[in-house]
């Protein structure tokens, strides 16, 4: 059974159709970069995914369940990280366990020795266990970013999800968190759908990629089908820096 099952997923928003009677399956533990210019639709296909709306029409699948609201059971990693700047590294992750644990005892810093361990190992995953004391605040825009992961991994995730995780990111930190957010997945087996902006980053970490283009899907294939054509087909009218960057690396 595949780990999430996208059908004939449709969104619209009046008169817009943010998504297109879109389909795809994604076996356990593949790592999917979704592509395409801004407004494409992959934000909504993220919140789609990850229950914080619902489908026009059509419908999303974990493992065999219907996706029918928010869940416990995804993670998600944003482009701004929305990590507690006065907190330790370490409460941060730690706050992952919250949908386990409930405010109240978050609060109260009542979390279970295991929730504990989990902080630790995600923040191991991530490269960071020797900065767990530190402040969040005083940590680098990268840094924060793996923050975020590792708090993600706490959740115990059967899904990871990361919209735009390094857009403000410069290239090197870029790379530096994807290459931790990979390593994440691949030692958990986690399955993961990625929306980036960056193609020359894209090409380095996808084991597939799914383009979309005014709501369509356009493309679903490997690395190496991910030629210029292809590339042209997703971002054809998009004159952004970020779409002329696309077509320069995919020459
Ligand atoms: N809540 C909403 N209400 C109305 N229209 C929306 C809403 N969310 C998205 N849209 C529209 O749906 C389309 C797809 O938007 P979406 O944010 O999914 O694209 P995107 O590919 O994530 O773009 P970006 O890279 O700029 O974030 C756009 O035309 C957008 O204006």
């Amino acid at each position: 059974m595949p780990a999430v099952s996208v059908e004939n997923l449709t969104k619209r928003y009046g008169d817009t159709v943010a998504l297109d009677d879109v389909s795809f399956q994604i076996p356990d533990g593949e790592f999917v970069v979704l592509l395409g210019p801004s407004g494409a639709g992959k934000s909504t296909l993220l919140r789609l995914l990850n229950g914080l709306t619902t489908p026009t029409e059509g419908s999303v699948s974990i493992g065999d369940e219907e996706i029918t609201g928010r869940r416990d059971d995804i993670g998600m990693v944003f482009q701004m990280h929305y990590i507690i700047e006065t907190m330790s590294a370490y409460r941060n992750a730690l706050t992952g366990a919250l949908s386990r644990t409930g405010l109240l005892d978050s609060v109260l810093t009542w979390y279970e020795r295991e929730d504990k361990l989990a902080a630790l190992d995600a923040l191991e995953t991530v490269g960071l266990l020797d900065e767990a004391q530190q402040r969040a605040g005083s940590m680098s825009g990268g840094q924060k970013q793996r923050v975020g992961i590792a708090r993600a991994l706490v959740q115990q995730p059967n899904l990871l999800l990361a919209d735009e995780p390094v857009a403000s990111l410069d290239p090197k930190a870029a790379e530096e968190v994807m290459s931790y957010m990979k390593r994440a997945a691949r030692e958990r087996n986690l399955t993961t759908i990625a929306s980036l902006h960056q193609v020359e980053i894209a090409r380095e970490f996808g084991d597939r990629y799914i383009g979309l283009r005014d709501g369509g899907l356009v493309f679903d294939g490997g690395k190496d089908d991910l030629t210029m054509d292809v590339v042209d087909e997703i971002y054809y009218d998009d004159d952004s820096p970020e779409a002329d960057l696309a077509r320069e690396v995919a020459k």
